[in-house]
């Protein structure tokens, strides 16, 4: 059985060696699916009865690890010194530094990895993490899966 929730946030972005408009400063609603696999849950009385996991469980997860910290953030990479630079420069200014240039493919990885071992198989129904999506515009999106 899979299982997915959605959550959105905006961040800022740019790519910095792009041929066209995206190597300027600029930002995007983003949209991250996180899709888990499991066997549903047949415990009797247990809240988590007949689910694989509770969507709320599944959300408070995905926040902690990467939507509080990617949300209206600037996720820069670290060799784009110009904007790294000026970005440490502000002080208390939320950056995300991230060792791969922020594009959809890149961040759905990134989140991947975050997310990988946050969801854990607490109740021995085989439990894990499947895909990660990111929208990076509601027409463009890039897939993580296991490999
Ligand atoms: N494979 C990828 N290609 C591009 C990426 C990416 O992450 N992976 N990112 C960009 C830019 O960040 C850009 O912001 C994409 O948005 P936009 O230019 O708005 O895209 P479109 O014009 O194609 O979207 P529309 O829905 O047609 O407005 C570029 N490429
Ligand atoms: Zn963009």
């Amino acid at each position: 059985m899979f299982i997915t929730r959605r959550l959105e946030f905006d961040a800022g972005h740019r790519i910095p060696n792009h041929n066209s408009q995206c190597k300027h400063l600029h930002g995007h609603r983003y949209a991250i699916e996180i899709t888990l696999s499991g066997n549903i849950i047949t415990t009797e009385g247990q809240s988590e009865q007949g689910m694989v996991m509770d969507f709320s469980d599944v959300k408070r997860i995905a926040k902690e690890k990467v939507v509080d910290e990617w949300d209206h953030a600037f996720l820069v990479y670290r060799g784009d010194h110009m904007v790294s630079d000026f970005l440490a420069s502000m002080p208390g200014h939320k950056t995300v530094v991230l060792d791969v240039i922020p594009t959809a493919e890149n961040l759905a990885q990134t989140a991947f990895g975050i997310l990988n071992g946050a969801y854990r198989d607490v109740y021995g129904n085989n439990l894990r993490l499947e895909r990660v999506r990111i929208y990076e515009t509601p027409n463009n999106w890039a897939d993580c899966v296991r490999s």
